[in-house]
């Protein structure tokens, strides 16, 4: 069956510390352009890797991977709230695969989930309900990590899984790309943001306000050249860009996971994401870029990607 691929950078900032008229004109086309995309491809479901911002998962269980056969937005950032529309048995049926592989993920009948999915859900077709998903965790805030090699073979044991399901399957990576926003790091915080590290859920709207203050804080200094957060880094992002679109993922096992954040910031590890989409792609054929929009947008602290691309032996007629 035909697959495809959409990988977008989120940004909970966007419309709340926007960059000039002509940036939002911008990614607002790309983003048109994205979601005629994906109409014309008309998937029948949709495997979203994104990762989670201490707002669904925490330390005190905290998984490389987690696949959802059940998932829950908890509806940060006034993204949409309530349950996905998880495919179920296809979310087994990928987890048998990639269990199968080697690749020992979690597994949830109830993953909760941030900004990190709803968002793109929401803006690539319109909701977290809108068409059947199956929402697959990848942990890029909370170190320590696993190499990335390993995200590049999850990709390609979940899109070898895709290819069985008789499904138009389209490939989601959401985050990324150099970035650095006043994420809280375990080892460098003190007990009481420890805490909320290790178990932070159902925090108070008062307590969840403020957090969301503080990184719109954050990016409005960073926006102004106040902030003292890592720039970004767009000649890095066009260099993972140009890989990406090449199809040589292997190279980029060898990238340590120090050297992401030396040259992208710490949240650069969201790109794991678009790793495992395209590693995903890549399973089911050659593919081709279709089509690849970027700018770094300090204002909501995000070099600024949105791409789609097709496998060759894919098209978008029914
Ligand atoms: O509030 C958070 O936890 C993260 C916000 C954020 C800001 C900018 C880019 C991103 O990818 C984010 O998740
Ligand atoms: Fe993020």
């Amino acid at each position: 069956m035909p697959v495809a691929l959409c990988a977008m950078s989120h940004s909970p900032l966007m419309g709340r510390n926007d960059p000039d008229q002509e940036v939002i004109d911008a990614v607002d086309a790309a983003f048109d352009h994205a979601r005629r995309f994906i109409a014309d491809f008309a998937p029948d479901l949709i495997v979203i890797f994104a990762p989670d911002h201490y707002n669904g998962v925490f330390y005190d269980l905290l998984p490389p991977f987690c696949i959802g056969a059940g998932a829950q937005s908890v509806g940060d950032y006034g993204t949409e709230a309530g349950p996905l529309d998880v495919d179920r048995d296809a979310a087994r049926t990928i987890t048998r695969e990639v269990l199968d592989s080697g690749i020992d993920a979690a597994f949830s009948e109830r993953m909760h989930v941030d900004h990190g999915f709803a968002q793109a859900l929401q803006l690539l077709v319109g909701s977290i309900i809108a068409v059947p998903t199956v929402p697959i965790f990848i942990n890029s805030v909370a170190e320590p990590l696993g190499p990335v090699s390993r995200v590049r073979l999850l990709g390609e044991t979940v899109g070898r899984a895709a290819n069985k399901l008789d499904k138009r399957v389209l490939f989601v990576g959401s985050g990324g790309l150099s970035h650095d926003p006043p994420i809280p790091q375990f080892t460098s915080s003190p007990e009481q943001v420890r805490e909320r590290l290790i178990d932070g859920r159902n925090p108070s709207d008062a307590e969840r306000k403020a957090r969301e203050q503080r990184v719109i804080t954050a990016g409005r200094d960073f926006a102004a050249g106040t902030a003292t957060i890592q720039p970004l880094n767009p000649h890095w992002d066009q260099h993972l860009l140009e890989i990406l679109a090449s199809g040589e993922l292997e190279q980029i096992d060898t990238w340590t996971n120090d050297w992401f954040v030396e040259q992208a910031g710490h949240s650069s590890h969201e790109v794991r994401t678009w790793i495992a989409a395209y590693a995903a792609l890549h399973a089911n054929g050659p593919y081709q870029v279709t089509s690849s929009f970027y700018r770094a947008i300090p204002e909501w602290i995000a070099g600024f990607a949105i791409t789609t691309a097709l496998t060759l032996s894919s098209n978008h007629t029914k």
